[in-house]
């Protein structure tokens, strides 16, 4: 995998993008197709119907000005003209039935694409692998990618440029009629407009790129100040007042950048628009002459001069409209390099594991380093665990010890070495396959605000119905004392950020979690110290089932407290990302190192306290039982 998501310049990149432009907009259009493609044709049909009008209706004020002209000089009745105003009325009349239908289309194809590109987004996002979550390059790719969803709907930009070329080209014929050096004069107008404007869609990308961390950290502080997690220590430490100047010193340095750009941008329009109006300015006049030469008819005088304001008009749109195609192809391009990200990597012909595990799990000279890191936090990790053997990892605080199971559970890759389940090296496995033969219970587990039912049913989607199956993982891990309480059992909602959640206590929650990995019918389980929040009798009591719940599974445990390591077959002691010893509590004992030392340590602590003691003696007893 790349070390960077990205691994050029912002303004490289806008470069590369120039050059891919056509890709990247047949790609957006490709995307609106599939959105929708009846409306995607319905916008075309609106939006060409509107540009023809146009031209119709400047047909029309010819022939008016001609018919009016010869009412007056020649005395010729009015109802030719009353005619030709009855078909401009009618012509007005459609062509505003069509804006309001394409309107209707745009703003339905405009939340249909919002709605496709969300759901893309989430997909992309679940099927990254996990480590990507510890790059800050991903955040800013995401942050980048959702504020580039807006750049999607190109089709307002391109039919503006369709239909002004289609509006246009009509003018233009009207006008070159007459003289084709007046024709091509027009587009002088429209040259600094397109240059200036088209520089100012480069900068606005740039900028946004080089804001992108400042704009998260700013999102970031504010979700501090506003959510939950942080309420109790803002409060008690008076945080507020810190975080607020924070936020609002890191907001205001990105909102005075873009002022500044944006200020900028207006000044220099205003001068392009200085210019056009001389410009324009001196077109008229030199009508106005060859009017007194006696070159042009009123008819003509007028057309030709309704012609030129608007030809220059619609070549303004256009330039501009293209500026802003541009730009939104700058962005466009985020959002695809992010829908792009490569995902899990799934071998070409995954292999499958046998139904019942005969080899168990091996590690082989295994490391890992973390992105961007250059010290692996794993090294030369070798071990074998045979099925059904229940194995302890204990090692102090960033040992290494998570790390070495999210490896084994295939949810990061080894940077060199390799995992085998039964004998297959698992980057040859499909990863759905592997990951249903495990279940786990993590540190950091996760407090799904929605029912009991969901909580514990997410061990096995597909069983969420199974009243029985839920009831029995509930008992195991001690929690259907509290479900019963509560008035809608299995169905009532958790948490208090929705109407009718009823918050639980961390212990609680705990006891959700062991409950849904129960739920998992897995023959590998593991369990990264999940209990620190129960009081020791409860914790005692999951111990208990979740060895019982193990019985004949492949285990593995992470827990500081070594009480517990007297219960499985055998220990790995981690230090620095190492195994320094292996073996049962008793062979450990006798080493006289790192698991004598740690073990001593509790023992003391267990010794001082007396309802520590009361607990170990607990633990002893549930170990013994089991
Ligand atoms: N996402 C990450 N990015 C970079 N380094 C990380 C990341 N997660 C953990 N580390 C580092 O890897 C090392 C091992 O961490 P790990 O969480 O595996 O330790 P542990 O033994 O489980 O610790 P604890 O007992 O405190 O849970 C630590 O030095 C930690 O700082």
């Amino acid at each position: 995998m790349n070390s960077t998501l990205h691994p050029s310049q912002p303004e490289d990149r806008s470069k590369r993008a120039s050059a891919l432009l056509v890709i990247t907009l047949l790609k957006m259009y490709r995307l609106l197709w599939t959105v929708s493609p009846f409306s995607l044709m319905g916008t075309v049909a609106c939006r060409l119907l509107l540009a023809f009008q146009s031209v119709v209706q400047l047909y029309f004020v010819s022939l008016l000005v001609n018919a009016v002209t010869q009412v007056i000089t020649a005395g010729h009745p009015l109802r030719e003209a009353g005619e030709i105003i009855l078909y401009q009325l009618g012509i007005t009349l459609a062509a505003a039935g069509i804006k309001s239908l394409d309107s209707i289309i745009m703003t339905s194809l405009k939340m249909k694409t919002k709605f496709y590109l969300d759901d893309r987004m989430a997909q992309q996002s679940s099927r990254l692998p996990l480590v990507y979550y510890d790059r800050p390059d991903y955040y800013d790719s995401f942050h980048r990618a959702t504020a580039s969803q807006s750049s999607m709907i190109l089709v307002d930009g391109t039919f503006a440029v369709l239909q002004g070329i289609f509006t246009f080209t009509g003018y233009f014929l009207v006008i070159a009629s007459f003289h084709w050096l007046l024709a091509v004069g027009l587009f002088v107008f429209a040259a600094p407009s397109f240059i200036v404007n088209t520089l100012l869609g480069r900068r606005r990308f740039v900028l946004m790129i080089f804001q992108t961390p400042t704009a998260r950290k700013t999102q970031y502080l504010f979700s501090l100040l506003v959510g939950r997690e942080a309420a109790k220590e803002i409060r008690l430490f008076g945080l507020a007042p810190y975080l607020m100047e924070r936020w609002r010193s890191l907001y205001g340095e990105n909102a005075q950048k873009e002022v500044r750009l944006e200020r900028q941008g207006i000044l220099i329009n205003g001068g392009v628009e200085s210019f056009n109006g001389l410009l324009g300015g001196a077109f008229m006049l030199g009508l106005a002459w060859l009017g007194t030469q006696g070159r042009l008819t009123i008819g003509q005088y007028v057309a030709l001069s309704q012609a030129f304001i608007s030809a220059k008009d619609q070549l303004l749109s256009i330039s501009s409209s293209l500026a802003l195609i541009y730009q939104n192809m700058l962005f466009a391009r985020e959002l695809f390099a992010f829908l792009e990200l490569p995902v899990e990597e799934e071998s070409s012909a995954p292999l499958s594991l046998q139904v019942r595990s005969v080899k168990g799990i091996e590690a082989d000279n295994l490391a890992f380093r973390y992105p961007g890191q250059s010290v692996p936090v794993l090294r030369d990790i070798s071990f074998h665990i045979l099925p059904g053997q229940k194995i302890a990892i204990v090692g102090d605080n960033g040992a290494g010890k998570s790390t070495l199971v999210k490896c084994l559970l295939g949810l990061y890759t080894a940077s060199e070495g390799a995992i085998r389940f039964d004998g297959i090296d698992i980057r040859a496995l499909n990863p759905t396959e592997l990951r249903k033969r495990i279940t786990a219970v993590f540190q950091d587990y996760v407090r799904y605000q929605l029912t009991v039912r969901e909580n514990i049913g997410f061990g096995s989607v597909e069983r969420m119905t199974d009243d029985g199956g839920l009831e029995l993982a509930a008992a195991k891990s001690g929690a259907h004392a509290f479900i019963e309480d509560l008035k809608d059992g299995f169905d009532s909602s958790l948490g208090p950020m929705f109407d009718g959640g009823r918050e639980l206590s961390q212990g609680q929650w705990q006891k959700i979690a062991i409950s849904r990995a129960y739920f998992r019918q897995a023959d590998v389980v593991v369990l990264d110290e999940p209990t620190a929040s129960m009081d020791p009798l409860t914790e005692a009591a999951v111990y208990e089932n979740f060895l019982r719940m193990a019985d004949g599974k492949t285990t593995l445990l992470i827990s500081h407290r070594l009480g517990i390591c007297k219960a499985v077959d055998y220990i790995l002691v981690m230090k620095n990302g190492r195994i320094v010893e292996r073996g049962t509590h008793e062979e450990l004992l006798g080493l006289g190192g790192e698991y004598e030392r740690m073990y001593n340590v509790q023992s003391q602590w267990y010794e001082n306290s007396e309802s520590s003691q009361r607990e170990s003696q607990q633990l002893r007893n549930v170990i013994h039982a089991g």
